[in-house]
């Protein structure tokens, strides 16, 4: 079973929030959704809330899984979930370097990781986005 990783697909006034990745040296620069792995007997929602809170200094709350999953190789698969920021402005604290509002126009003007490009087309999809 390939282990879990949660993207939060962050929504605010039409806008998606794209978080550049600062780590390791050959994701270092692609743009990805902020989240990481769920741990061992932590639910995917927590995962996902607890990665915002961690790496962007926010609270958020889980909305609907975009439909799909998406291989990161052989041992690692993507899930993503809408997500509304409660309270913060995220920052870019941990694991990345630029955080960036994306729209409906310049939503794929960012060099996305390969798996997120499938996975951002499924939250356009889903999100109104502006
Ligand atoms: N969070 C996230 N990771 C992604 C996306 N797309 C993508 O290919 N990945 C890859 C990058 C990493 O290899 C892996 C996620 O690992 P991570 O390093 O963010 O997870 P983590 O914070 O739990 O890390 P760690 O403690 O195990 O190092 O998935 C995405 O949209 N969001």
């Amino acid at each position: 079973m390939p282990q879990i990783v949660v993207g939060a697909a962050i929504v605010r006034r039409g806008m998606l929030l794209g978080a550049r990745r600062s780590a390791p040296a050959t994701l270092a620069g692609g743009w990805e959704l902020p989240g990481g792995k769920v741990e061992p007997g932590e639910s995917e929602l927590a995962a996902l809330v607890r990665e915002c809170r961690e790496e962007l200094g926010i609270e958020i709350t889980p909305g609907a899984r975009v439909p799909g999953e998406w291989p990161l190789g052989p041992s690692l698969v993507l899930r993503v979930y809408l997500a509304e920021i409660v309270t913060g402005e995220p920052a870019p604290l941990e694991d990345h370097d630029e955080l960036r509002w994306l729209g409906a126009a310049d939503l794929f003007a960012v060099p996305w990781l390969p798996a997120d490009v499938p996975a951002v087309t499924a939250v356009s999809a889903l999100a109104n986005l502006a």
